[in-house]
């Protein structure tokens, strides 16, 4: 996978030199390239932003520095690598408050693409128009990592960079655990995960719950699921309320 993100704070990025997304860079399974937004200016202030049209406090990141940026990246590709055939365009991610919840199931749709664009807002936001501009060409999603909001899109990237390449082939040491996420469609999905323990059995006199020392699969199972459901209740109940029988049934069925 192909992965372009372009920010007037490249910096934000050195992060991904590390760990998990450094290792795959090393290996060829990631190709990333951070862009500085401000490399497409042409004033000596290197202008990125403006006044909002209608007035109103804060400013606009510009239309036209972001389209030179944008349309530099594409004439670079196409993109090769990935599941699928080589990529003309890339998938162009915009994290904004304003955008549709980002989630496991997204992580994993976009896991599959060979080519992603990410596009780091800053102020008030990117103008409109580029959206709209690519959007006619290309996949443009604007995706929101949660209810608050951040001063750009910056951190937003590194959270769904992360979520998506531990499910990048080779990325995860385990493969197994991405599919028993959280959230993830299937058997886990809707439920968290219960809680979990290692070594040693005792700690300051806390036990570890027996059944899990037992070597009994069948009630090991149970018991984590009902302990997921039980902090699901706890702490997500719009999710318990969305968790269908046949999910519960699954995990009884493989008991
Ligand atoms: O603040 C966020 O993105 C940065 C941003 C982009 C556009 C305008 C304001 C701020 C964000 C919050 N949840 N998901 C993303």
């Amino acid at each position: 996978m192909r992965l372009d993100i372009v920010s007037i704070f490249p910096e934000y990025f050195a992060p991904l030199d590390v760990s998990l997304i450094g290792k795959a860079r090393e290996r060829g399974t990631l190709d990333v390239r951070i862009h500085q937004l401000r490399d497409w200016t042409h004033d000596v202030h290197k202008t990125v932003d403006d006044t909002p049209y209608g007035g109103g406090p804060g400013m606009v990141m510009k239309p036209e520095v972001w389209g030179e940026a944008i349309d530099a990246i594409i004439a670079e590709g196409p993109a090769v690598g990935g599941v699928g055939a080589p990529a003309a365009t890339p998938r162009i991610i915009v994290p904004t408050p304003s955008g549709r919840p980002f989630t496991q199931e997204i992580a994993q749709e976009l896991a599959a693409e060979p080519w992603l664009l990410f596009a780091c807002g800053r102020y008030e936001g990117i103008d409109s128009r580029v959206m709209r501009e690519y959007g006619a060409r290309m996949r443009v999603d604007e995706l929101s990592i949660g209810d608050y909001v951040l001063a750009g899109g910056e951190v937003a990237v590194l959270v769904m960079v992360e979520a998506i390449g531990r499910l990048l082939p080779g990325v995860l040491g385990n493969v197994h655990s991405a599919v028993d996420d959280s959230f993830a469609p299937g058997a886990m999905r809707n439920l968290l995960e219960g809680p979990v323990y290692t070594k040693p059995p005792v700690w300051r006199g806390h036990e570890v719950p027996e059944v899990l020392l037992s070597g009994h699969h069948g009630k090991i199972a149970r018991w984590r699921r009902d302990e997921a459901l039980r902090r699901t209740v706890a702490n997500r109940p719009e999710l318990a309320a969305a968790i269908d029988p046949e999910t519960l049934d699954k995990h009884d069925r493989k008991l």
